[in-house]
């Protein structure tokens, strides 16, 4: 089922983004819970959440592990059904996987016997275009995240953090509306990280796409993002919505700037207590299991 999409500014919802008024949103997220029934008990991933992401914003989604932030991205994605609540892209309710919306996430997920430039045009030509135009495209996509040059490489003459960027570049060829990535660093080691961060938050920056982001890492969260959204240990609930607003266009000298450390010590203040109950939880799983 599709219901149209207000165009005019969406009135707030109920709870957790009061700042929406004024504003298109791209993506809505409107009271969604997800539970999983496994053979001893009932997990809620995801309680009640609702939030609206604004066109060309940068949201990243922070909390602590187990808190359901995979499981939201997925709903979001198309990728799981059997929730409550809906979501909402450009007025449509998802109801599967979606062309509008575009995933990366931490695993792997080049093809290992396509060149880099290949493995960007895939997409493009499974939905039919032609090859000029597909090869043009992904070229262009292929320099936008660094790797011009590297276009006829195959993914086992790459790095990892040059496969996450092809992975990347894959992705926004494809010109979703709204672009989610899951940890999408994680794998990487920490300057990698770093860079790639960087490289991430100049691309969003000259494209404007609409982004969500999971990390663990409060200060990329800062370095990032318009707005960080802090969710509760289990269930996962939307604890915060914290406006990050430091100057754009950001580079990477933001991280020095004392601003830039208020953010992140706000940021942990709220995720402590969060982290400290999920740290709690699994050590009193752990010595009941072993008692
Ligand atoms: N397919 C599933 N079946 C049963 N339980 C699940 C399933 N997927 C996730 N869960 C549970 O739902 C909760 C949320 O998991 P999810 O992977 O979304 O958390 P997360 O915040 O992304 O964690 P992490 O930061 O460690 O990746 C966890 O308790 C997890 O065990």
């Amino acid at each position: 089922m599709t219901s149209p999409e207000p165009s005019a500014p969406v009135p707030p919802l109920s709870g957790d983004t009061s700042a929406v008024v004024g504003w298109t949103a791209a993506l809505r997220v409107m009271n969604v819970t997800k539970r999983f029934h496994t053979g001893r008990e009932i997990v809620t991933a995801v309680d009640d959440v609702s939030f609206d992401v604004r066109e060309g914003e940068f949201l990243s989604v922070i909390g602590p592990s187990g808190c359901g932030k995979s499981t939201l991205f997925k709903i979001i994605g198309g990728l799981l059904g059997g929730f409550s609540g809906e979501v909402r892209v450009g007025g449509r309710s998802i109801q599967g996987p979606h062309r509008d919306i575009g995933m990366v996430f931490q695993e792997e997920s080049t093809f290992p016997w396509r060149s880099v430039l290949d493995n960007v045009a895939f997409p493009l030509e499974a939905s039919g275009m032609g090859r000029a135009e597909r090869l043009d495209r992904a070229a262009h996509f292929v320099s936008l995240v660094g790797l011009k040059g590297f276009e006829r490489r195959f993914p086992s003459e790459l790095s990892g953090g040059m496969r996450q960027r092809v992975a990347i570049a894959r992705t926004l060829a494809f010109n979703p509306k709204i672009l989610l990535m899951d940890e999408p660093f994680a794998a990487l080691d920490e300057q990698t990280r770093y860079l790639l961060g960087d490289k991430v938050l100049q691309i969003q920056q000259a494209t404007k796409q609409t982004t969500l982001l999971i990390t663990h890492n409060i200060g990329e969260a800062v370095q990032l993002s318009d707005r960080v959204l802090v969710m509760t240990y289990r269930p996962g609930r939307i604890k915060a919505v914290v406006e990050v607003d430091l100057p754009r266009p950001r580079s990477d000298d933001v991280i020095t700037s004392d601003a830039f450390a208020r953010h992140v010590a706000g940021l942990w203040r709220n995720l402590k207590e969060e982290a400290s109950r999920g740290l709690a939880e699994s050590e009193a799983l752990v010595s009941g299991g072993a008692g």
